[in-house]
C-alpha cells in the first residue's frame, strides 16, 4: 500500500521530515509519498501529516494566512495522524504566547523556549511511553507543556515533553535529527486510521 504524508513546508526540517518518513515506512514496506504543505489544497489529500519545528510565530501565521489551519483541523477531526514537533507542538497546542495564533488542537498549554537559555540544546535519552527502549531526543530551544489536559507520554524533570490526544502526538523534541523511526512510526504508521 502507499500513503500521501504532509509536511507542513512554510518552515523547519522538511527535507528531514521526509527522510525520517522514508526510514519509517521501509520498516513496513509501506511506500509514502511526501508532499509539501504551502498552501491549501493539499492537506485534503493526505493520510499523514507533519507540522516541523521553526519559530512558532512564523509559521503560525502562515498556516492561518494560507487557509491551511481549517484544513489541518479537519484533517484531525476525521481521525487521520498528525505529529506535531518542537515548534509544531505550540501551534496545535493552546497557547500561552500572545504572538501565536495557535490552533487549540491539543488540550496542552504549551511555553515557549521553557528550558532557557543556558540550555538552548541538548541531546538525552527519554523513555517514551509506547516505546521499549530510551529515544534519543534532540531539543532546540524546546518548549515544554506547562499543563497537559491529554495523554503525557515523556518527561524531562518534571516537565512534559510528549503528548497524545487522539490522532495527534506532539513532542518537544525533533525526532527528525536522529535515524530512529520509532517516534515516526509511533505517531503516523501505528495511528488506528492507518493499517501498514
Ligand atoms: N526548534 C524549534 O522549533 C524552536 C521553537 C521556537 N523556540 C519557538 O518558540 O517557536
Amino acid at each position: 500500500m502507499s500513503l500521501v504524508a504532509g509536511v507542513l513546508a512554510v518552515q523547519g526540517n522538511v527535507s528531514e521530515h521526509a527522510q525520517a518518513l522514508a526510514r519509517a515506512g521501509a520498516a513496513y514496506d509501506t511506500g509514502i509519498e511526501v508532499r509539501e504543505v504551502r498552501s491549501s489544497g493539499v492537506v485534503p489529500d493526505c493520510d499523514l501529516l507533519c507540522m516541523p519545528g521553526g519559530e512558532s510565530t512564523t509559521i503560525s501565521r502562515l498556516v492561518h494566512g494560507e487557509g491551511i489551519a481549517p484544513e489541518i483541523r479537519e484533517h484531525v477531526e476525521r481521525g487521520k495522524p498528525l505529529l506535531a514537533t518542537c515548534a509544531g507542538l505550540i501551534v496545535a497546542g493552546r497557547g500561552s504566547d500572545d504572538r501565536v495564533e495557535t490552533l487549540g488542537l491539543l488540550d496542552a498549554e504549551v511555553e515557549r523556549n521553557a528550558f532557557g537559555r543556558q540550555v538552548d540544546s541538548f541531546e538525552t535519552n527519554l523513555d517514551v511511553a509506547g516505546l521499549d527502549e530510551p529515544f534519543p531526543a534532540v531539543f532546540i530551544r524546546a518548549p515544554a507543556v506547562v499543563d497537559a489536559g491529554c495523554e503525557v507520554l515523556a518527561t524531562v524533570d518534571d516537565r512534559s515533553v510528549a503528548v497524545r490526544q487522539g490522532p495527534i502526538v506532539g513532542t518537544a523534541f525533533h525526532p527528525e535529527l536522529t535515524d530512529d523511526p520509532r517516534l515516526h512510526r509511533l505517531a503516523l504508521l501505528e495511528s488506528p486510521s492507518v493499517t501498514p
